[in-house]
């Protein structure tokens, strides 16, 4: 398969410390791609890289199948950006900042101005200068400049980071439609699970510094959030047969009596029991279970989740 931004072995070392390791990203043609994870776990260090801003210590950077090199405006030119705090020429208009960026990236179809002010619901204020503008509507803004050269890849650093409730919500739908009507690409940050649930095709989990899972939305819930729960007094045997007999490794000793069975697909659960049985394993209970999301995300963050 071939990506629109793909890292192999991305690595950032900053003053002696391992900022990003290893970081293997895979972000598909067209679809919302969310980057979850707690703060300083380096979702802005990956986006600087993304951006060129900074330069990888080790590893490779893939934009649309080509090796970024660093200076290299090609690519540039096909992005679209929203990295920290937006920061404007406070004295000109927004739509003269926006006229200013397009010209800066040698981008001169200028309909593209007004069809961004609109899309973030700037039109009539796009006329005012940008220093009368709130913090939500300078974030706006920010949005607006990143699409207003028509990029095909939008990288939104904490885009709803500040937004009250009804700004989150606008920021939501606006960056669906960027999706699904502009065939747009979107690489969003977020510490916030429930906003890239709402939003993301797939959700990748950084924790100090390592991507430690990537997963399509769409298989979630069938792959990683149903396990059997056992209680049984022989979990050491138990653990013994799922290894050993049954060749598997995704469970999980929760106390001295209970193990969880993750990925159900293979074997099938009762073959699981009956295999159980057959060694002698005394089955106290047995029952299949459901963690919500945010349980399944949690363990993942907090580091309790396997990597
Ligand atoms: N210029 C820098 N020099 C040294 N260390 C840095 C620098 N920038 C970031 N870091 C460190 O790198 C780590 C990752 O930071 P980063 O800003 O990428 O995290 P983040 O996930 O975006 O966090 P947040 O959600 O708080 O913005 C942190 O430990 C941070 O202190």
């Amino acid at each position: 398969m071939t990506y629109v931004v793909s890292t192999s072995r991305l690595s950032k070392n900053l003053s002696g410390k391992n900022i990003l390791s290893d970081v293997n990203l895979h972000i598909k043609k067209g679809e919302i791609y969310g980057l979850l994870g707690l703060n300083g776990a380096g979702k802005t260090s990956v986006m600087k890289l993304l951006t060129g801003l900074w330069k990888p210590t080790e590893g490779v950077i893939e934009l649309f199948g080509e090796r970024l090199i660093t200076g290299d405006c090609k690519s540039k030119k096909r992005i679209g950006s929203l990295i920290d705090y937006p920061i404007f020429y406070e004295k000109l208009t927004a739509r003269e900042n926006l006229e200013l960026h397009c010209a800066y990236m040698g981008y001169h179809d200028h309909r593209s101005i007004d069809e961004a002010l609109a899309l973030v619901g700037l039109t009539v204020e796009g006329a005012k200068t940008v220093k009368s503008y709130s913090l939500g509507m300078k974030q706006r803004l920010g949005l607006a400049r990143a699409i207003s050269t028509r990029p095909e890849l939008l990288l939104l650093d904490e885009p709803i980071n500040g937004l009250d409730p009804v700004g989150l919500k606008n920021m939501r739908n606006l960056i669906s439609a960027l999706s699904k009507e502009y065939g747009m690409t979107v690489f969003l940050t977020s510490h916030l699970l429930r906003e890239l649930e709402l939003i993301a095709n797939t959700i990748g989990v950084i924790r100090e510094g390592k991507l430690i899972r990537e997963v399509a939305m769409e298989n979630i819930q069938r792959d990683w959030t149903e396990y059997i729960e056992l209680v049984t007094k022989d979990v050491v045997k138990a653990v013994s047969i799922l290894s050993n007999k049954l060749e598997m490794c995704n469970f999980k000793l929760i106390n001295e009596s209970t193990i969880r069975i993750y990925d159900l697909s293979l074997p099938q659960p009762e073959k699981i029991v009956r295999t159980l049985i057959l060694n002698g394993v005394d089955i106290g209970e047995i029952r299949r279970k459901n963690q919500t999301l945010e349980d399944y995300f949690l363990n993942l963050l907090q580091g309790s989740g396997d990597t």
